[in-house]
């Protein structure tokens, strides 16, 4: 595995080989070569120097959908990506050759009332990367609008840079939940989403913050993040047990709010038990599209039940975190590959008891 030093780029020529990593379709991920994009007028070109593979990315090549959004033709992977500037489009003032960005995914139409309410993750025409129908950011160059690329400071590497886009969710979810300073949180799932909101939350001042997970290393690792409080789930217990058993890690009245993180239903339903009257239990979670849940519990104890559909304005906030030091998550990178063993990465990611955490492919 040979990885190429984290500050250099190369200018494309007739000759470079792009590639990519493509979804041909459920189960069937290739590395394939694709044209060099020229950047279109308002766009830059991007060496894309990391992406980081996402739970979403792994759910769209094992199930062959994510959430509401199946995969309808072949389409590259990747969503959490930062890189180097290598050439402008036309009207392209605000970068240059050489600027390190962060890539965020997400572009909106910029017109509708949604986007001009500032909510623009919710824009009905947004163009997320990787999310079906369109490619995701899983190549070697890709172009995209320099309105959505943030520059980035040297004390920030690649890798966090692309650290930005989950960091971003958990900035997103703590956000939602109204945490605060010395109020208690409940996070279900202890996989990179579950431990950034983890260090989130913990940097907002919430306290205590107990965490669960099926996987004891997983919960190891939130222990030494931090966490109050580790409970490992037992699937053989009932859901009744295990949130009675949640609520009493709080005082017996259940968390102030519950962040559910794995996108498994029986643990967004104790979630909820688990939630203290009048608090918030937060679905970051993708699972299935209908799912049952104890409605009565939460209706007669006027639990808030909410959703969360990406983040909005948080890559300022997420760089200004990492640079100031405030925050340090590049821990949470356990596996690095070099661009050709692409698909090796996305397995090592599938596996399960690999110990990995955040797993990236470097270009
Ligand atoms: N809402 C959004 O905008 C948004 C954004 C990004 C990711 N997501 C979703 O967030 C979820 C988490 O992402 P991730 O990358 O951390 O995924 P992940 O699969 O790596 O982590 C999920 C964790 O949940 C644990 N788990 C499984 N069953 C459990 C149970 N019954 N109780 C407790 N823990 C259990 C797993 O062991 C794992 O550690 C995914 O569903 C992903 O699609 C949502
Ligand atoms: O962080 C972005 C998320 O992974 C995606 O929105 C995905 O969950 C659905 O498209």
């Amino acid at each position: 595995m040979s990885i190429a030093p984290a500050n250099e780029y190369t200018i494309p020529t007739k000759d470079t080989i792009n590639q990519g990593v493509l979804l041909k379709e459920k189960n069937d991920l290739q590395l394939v070569e694709i044209p060099v994009p020229e950047p279109p007028a308002g766009h830059v070109q991007v060496q894309v120097k990391c992406t980081g593979i996402c739970g979403s990315d792994v759910h769209l090549w094992k199930h062959g959908e994510i959430g509401i959004f199946p995969v309808c033709a072949p389409q590259l992977l990747g969503h959490e990506s930062a890189g180097v500037v290598t050439a402008l489009g036309e009207g392209v003032t605000t970068l240059q050759v050489g600027d390190r960005v962060a890539i965020e995914a997400g572009i909106p139409c910029s017109a509708c009332d949604q986007c001009m309410m500032g909510r623009y993750h919710l824009c009905p025409d947004v163009v997320f990367k990787s999310t079906p129908p369109y490619d995701g950011q899983l190549a070697r160059y890709i172009t995209h609008p320099a309105r959505w690329l943030h520059k980035i400071p040297a004390n920030i590497s690649y890798g966090e840079g692309a650290l930005l886009e989950p960091l971003s969710v958990a900035i997103a979810a703590v956000d939602r939940v109204r945490a605060q300073f010395g109020r208690s949180m409940l996070i279900a799932g202890s996989g990179p989403i579950g431990l950034l909101i983890l260090a989130v939350a913990k940097a907002t001042g919430v306290h205590p913050i107990a965490i669960t997970d099926v996987n004891q290393s997983r919960l190891d690792y939130a222990k030494k993040m931090g966490a109050t409080i580790t409970y490992k789930i037992n699937p053989e217990n009932s859901e009744l047990q295990t949130a009675k058993e949640l609520r009493a890690l709080f005082g017996g009245e259940g968390a102030e709010c519950s962040l559910e993180c794995t996108g498994i239903e029986s643990s967004f339903r104790t979630a909820i038990m688990a939630t203290r009257d009048a608090g918030t239990c937060l679905l970051v979670g993708v699972g299935k599209n209908d799912q049952t849940l104890p409605v009565n519990n939460f209706a007669m104890r006027e639990v808030d039940i909410r959703g969360l559909f990406r983040y909005h304005h948080t890559y300022p906030r997420a760089i200004a975190l990492l640079s100031s030091g405030i925050l340090d998550i590049k821990h949470l990178i356990t596996h690095t590959y070099d661009f050709a063993d692409a698909l090796e990465a996305f397995e090592k990611t599938h596996d399960r008891n690999s110990g990995a955490l955040k797993v990236q492919i470097i270009n």
